[in-house]
């Protein structure tokens, strides 16, 4: 589970990020969601170790990992998707998911990878710039669950992909969901993503939380006049 505790993010003298406070437990899928600049990256480059905190603490499992490098914190289970997907052009899609796997210590990809991504084992051989945005996705997830996190963050994976692939990405999460013990952080513009895949909706706005709900109590006219004003 994470906790993330009065959690504040600069750029120099500038606050972006006001003192967050949230907890995600285990087998939950959390939503942020906001409109373009609320801070839905900042928060999550915070989380990862990209961007350093200027206040507050954030722990995976009763672990604090404020203080560590990224790679430590990935160590202590955070896997990260960044917005854009960033994998590795010019390596093969296996080779993009084996990064993954020196923290973890596997050997080989997990069949479980390959049964929830099939695209990518018919595309092992490829080179990751060969692929559709959708695929590519499907890679920069596949690459983060072979750390084996216990917090797998998600930066606006639906941007720039295409609607049907879209409902497969959200299969996958939930199928994610049902495969592991994990906590899931994804953030978001497309209310009818996160409505198929999270357990509680949270809308960001300038810095701070402004808006909570659980899946089933969403008012969705609400939730959309805080993503279009
Ligand atoms: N490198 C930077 N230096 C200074 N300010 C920044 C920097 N990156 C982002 N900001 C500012 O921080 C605020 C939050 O931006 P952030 O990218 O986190 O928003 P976002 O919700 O992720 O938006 P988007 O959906 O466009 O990615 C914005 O006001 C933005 O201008």
């Amino acid at each position: 589970m994470l906790n993330v505790s009065n959690l504040k993010v600069s750029y120099g003298q500038s606050e972006v990020i006001h003192g967050l406070d949230f907890t995600v437990p285990k087998n939950e899928t959390l939503a942020v969601m906001g409109r373009n600049g609320m801070g839905k990256t900042t928060l999550f480059k915070s989380l990862i170790g990209v961007l350093p905190l200027s206040g507050g603490s954030i722990s995976v499992d009763g672990t604090d990992v404020s203080d560590m490098e990224s790679h430590k914190r990935v160590e202590n289970g955070i896997a990260y998707v960044p917005q854009g997907r960033m994998i590795f052009p010019s390596l093969t899609v296996q080779e993009n998911i084996e990064t993954g796997m020196e923290v973890s210590g596997l050997k080989k990809i997990p069949d479980d990878i390959y049964a929830l991504f099939p695209v990518l084992r018919e595309m092992r051989k490829r080179k990751g710039g060969n692929l559709s945005g959708g695929q590519q996705q499907q890679l920069a997830i596949a690459r983060a669950l072979v750390t084996n996190p216990k917090v797998l963050l998600l930066d606006e994976p639906t941007e720039g992909i295409q609607p049907s692939i879209i409902k497969d990405i959200a299969n996958v999460l939930n199928e994610i969901k049902k495969m592991r013990d994990i906590t899931i952080i994804v953030s978001e513009q497309v209310l009818s993503f996160t409505m198929a895949v999270a357990d509680r909706i949270i809308v960001i706005d300038k810095g701070n939380f402004i808006h909570e709900d659980l899946r089933d109590d969403v008012d969705t006219d609400k939730i959309k006049k805080y993503l279009s004003v």
